[in-house]
């Protein structure tokens, strides 16, 4: 495996890849579905940031990198989120349209990748509230 399962952290990922196939995402019901490369795209991406400002609104997605064994690969990721001291909590419209109330408590940025880092795929559930 080249990248285990994981969501990104920050708010949101911009992500170039080279020719060579290896990005697959989770989609519920399809199991691990490949992002094959676009020379003329960029592959964005919804991070964990995102997803609690939204309240849930909008997935984080599960993805993971396979190694290919003959072809070289290559990605460059832009990882774009505030400065680790920025509050982070769902932002109130999004709360008030969402019956289900408020799911996730306020955290900073620094809080929050320091319990994504002893708690990797758990980090989400830690802050529901
Ligand atoms: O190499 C890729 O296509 C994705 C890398 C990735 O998921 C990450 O850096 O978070
Ligand atoms: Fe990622």
């Amino acid at each position: 495996m080249g990248l285990a399962p994981h969501t990104d952290t920050f708010l949101l990922t911009i992500l170039h890849q080279s020719q060579t196939t290896g990005l697959q995402i989770f989609k519920e019901g399809s199991g691990w579905v490949p992002v094959h490369p676009d020379p003329s795209a960029l592959v964005v991406n919804i991070g964990d940031l995102f997803h609690i400002i939204s309240n849930a609104r909008f997935p984080c997605v599960v993805h993971r990198v396979t190694v290919n064994r003959t072809h070289q690969r290559y990605s460059v990721a832009y990882f774009h989120g505030p400065p680790v001291d920025y509050v982070v909590s769902p932002f109130s419209t999004t709360v008030l349209d969402n019956k289900s109330g408020v799911r996730f408590r306020a955290v900073t940025v620094k809080e929050y990748i320091a319990i994504k880092a002893r708690n990797l795929g758990e980090a989400l559930s830690l802050i529901s509230t």
